[in-house]
């Protein structure tokens, strides 16, 4: 649907994007993440149309940008991170005339309906802006995005302000408006890209430092693997047997529940499924395991460790290791 290559762009001698590449996929959603300054707004608005890249291509929908631009700007749809909505006007008048501004002409009526009714505000038509709510608002701006029913939809922190039932409704609207669109979303809420994303582009100084599904992220990024266990049995004993099985570089208590009930936190070689082995050794010597949750990276440690070893001092990682 979207194919960038080797983008930059420079404001004077700062390189704030520089040589990417990525593509965005039919019926996806593709978040973009990165610290402030990485280059998110630069990238976005060169894909819209808005700001000329200092060298690369982008073809939407097969149509080249930067050659035809007007041909190419019809398949995308912009949410910015304020959308530039007209208080003094309902609606309904703002809609039509978002559908004029794109040459939609006599359809702009029909057109409006049917983007209120994807939005779900319909019954809000002939209510002045003015007087709406933060989440009203931010549903005029996707319903303004969406006329002309463009093949992709760029949303800029889509739920940013709102409160958590106003972003629950957004969240389940972009899922559903994925099955039509193409959607790129940046958003520096993280358990949001986690659980809209199908894949995830992390970027850090004008790069992509890196690009896959939220789950594959949190495999790769993984230098062992870690597992939380609750035993009943002597520590020592349970200890020494974790300790001597194979593949296991290190095991300490972490909680205590009871006089004999220890919970473990357990660490393997990278990519080892450390469960089955644990449950053997540990039932043989008749040490139950009461609990054993399989501990992987959040997104929010991916993104942590791309972004501080490269930004930050050993001292800052320190700091972080111990909040
Ligand atoms: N018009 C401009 N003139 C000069 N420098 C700019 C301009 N716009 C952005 N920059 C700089 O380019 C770099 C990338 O900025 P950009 O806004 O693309 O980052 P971002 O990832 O969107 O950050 P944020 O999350 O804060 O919006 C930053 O160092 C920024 O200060």
């Amino acid at each position: 649907m979207i194919e960038v290559k080797n983008l930059s762009k420079t404001y004077g001698s700062l390189n704030a994007v520089s040589d990417i590449s990525f593509s965005l996929e039919d019926g996806e959603i593709l978040g973009f993440l990165g610290p402030n300054g990485a280059g998110k707004s630069t990238t976005m608005n060169m894909i819209c149309g808005l700001l000329v890249p200092d060298e690369g291509k982008i073809e939407i929908n097969g149509i080249d940008l930067l050659e035809s631009p007007k041909k190419a700007k019809k398949h995308i749809g912009y949410l910015p991170e304020n959308p530039p909505l007209y208080p003094e006007m309902t609606v309904m008048e703002y809609l039509k005339f978002c559908c004029e501004l794109k040459g939609i002409g006599k359809k702009s009526k029909e057109e409006s309906s049917r983007v209120m009714y994807l939005c779900g505000i319909e019954h809000v038509k002939n209510r002045l802006i003015k007087n709406l709510s933060k989440g009203y608002k931010q549903r005029i701006g996707i319903a303004a995005a969406l006329t002309g029913d463009p093949a992709v939809l760029i949303l800029d922190e889509p739920t940013v302000g709102l409160d958590p039932k106003q972003i629950i409704e957004i969240r389940n609207m972009i899922k559903s408006l994925s099955k039509n669109h193409s959607i790129i979303l940046s958003s520096h809420i993280l358990p949001e890209v986690n659980a809209l994303c199908d894949r995830v582009i992390i970027m850090n100084k004008g790069k992509i430092a890196a690009i896959d599904t939220p789950e594959n992220l949190s495999t790769d990024f993984q230098s062992v693997s870690k597992l939380y266990v609750e035993v009943e049995g002597p520590k020592e004993e349970v200890l020494y047997t974790i300790s001597s099985l194979q593949g296991i570089l290190a095991v300490e208590v972490v909680k205590e529940i009871d006089e004999n009930i220890f919970g473990y936190q357990v660490e393997g070689e990278k990519n080892k499924d450390l469960r089955r082995p644990l449950f053997y050794a540990l039932a043989e010597s008749r040490m139950p395991i009461l609990e054993m949750t399989v501990k992987k990276m959040s997104l929010e440690d991916v993104f942590l460790h791309i972004t501080l070893n490269e930004n930050t001092s050993e001292e800052e990682l320190n700091h972080v290791d111990h909040l």
